[in-house]
């Protein structure tokens, strides 16, 4: 059972300016984001750009958004015309700190794919292209306390169907669980400037094989009302193994290809728990011969 230390997990630091691709601090945070994508399929990242104040001004737009009826909230519409539903008053305020956190959040995501890209010595140029067909989903979820009978509330072990999933756990209540490696599952400290940056099934493709997804799931312990937020980055486009990442130490693994939508529609068919199964039972190089 999860035992509450995150010590295990890597951090890495986004806060120090000077990290900028080409220097030594770079590389190094470069090495240090792969092996711990290698190792956990997830690192903690330190990232002080979304401070505080975002954080409480995002969590008064998500209490005020998940007070709305049912039916608005069902309306699934973009940012401006939700404002609008709530009232100009919050309108502004509700755009502005959400837009900027959003922003913030991908601007870590971006971070880290050029990272992994340089780490393994792949051509840039396939990161931007990954980057300009991402699709992003912004997502918040709100865990209420758990009745005094109830015991599983929170969210099951799952792994994400992204490329990578970035989790925040927004109003600094614990809650968040990862297994490692060795199937210990550890508690993720809540922190208004830590992110867990998670590895989905997709980057597994691209990687072909290398990096690894693990399970992470929601335990809710809290007495309070707990917020969390994630950036979860899906593939627009035909994902292809980089050539740089087959060799005969590791020979192709899956198809070179992976629709994310298509993989998306297959597990909610096939419903396979296993990401390692339904990934091979999916585009598995052995399951096309
Ligand atoms: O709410 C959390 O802390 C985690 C959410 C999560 O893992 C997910 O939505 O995939
Ligand atoms: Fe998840």
């Amino acid at each position: 059972m999860g035992s509450q230390t995150q010590s295990q997990l890597h951090v890495v630091d986004f806060t120090d300016e000077a990290m900028k691709p080409g220097t030594d601090a770079w590389l190094s945070a470069c090495t240090l984001v792969r092996t711990a994508l290698e190792d956990n399929g997830c690192f903690l990242a330190r990232y002080h750009r979304i401070g505080k104040d975002l954080c409480d001004s995002v969590v008064s737009s998500m209490e005020d958004l998940f007070s709305l009826p049912v039916e608005t909230k069902a309306q699934n519409t973009r940012c401006q015309k939700f404002a609008h539903i709530m009232g100009l008053q919050g309108n502004h305020r509700f755009c502005e700190s959400i837009n900027k956190y959003a922003k913030l959040l991908g601007e870590l995501d971006h971070m880290t794919k050029r990272m992994v890209f340089e780490s393994y010595g792949v051509e840039m140029q396939g990161c931007e292209c990954m980057i300009e067909s991402s699709d992003y989903l912004l997502r918040c979820m709100k865990y209420r306390t758990p009745e005094t009978d109830e015991k599983d509330l929170g969210m099951p072990s799952h792994t994400d169907l992204t490329i990578v999933s970035i989790v925040h756990q927004l109003n600094n209540l614990n809650g968040l669980e990862i297994k490692l490696k060795d199937g210990e599952w550890i508690g993720v400290d809540a922190s208004s400037s830590l992110f867990l940056v998670v590895v989905g099934d997709a980057f597994h493709v691209w990687s072909n094989g290398r990096i690894r997804p693990y399970e992470h799931r929601v335990t809710m312990n809290a007495t309070k009302t707990r917020y969390s937020m994630g950036l979860f980055s899906f593939s627009g486009k035909i994902l292809q193994i980089p050539a740089e990442l087959v060799n005969e130490q590791h020979p192709l693994r899956y198809k070179s290809i992976l629709d994310n939508y298509e993989y998306i529609r297959f597990y909610e068919k096939e419903k396979s728990k296993d990401p390692y199964s339904r990934i091979e039972a999916y585009c598995g190089i052995s399951s096309l011969y």
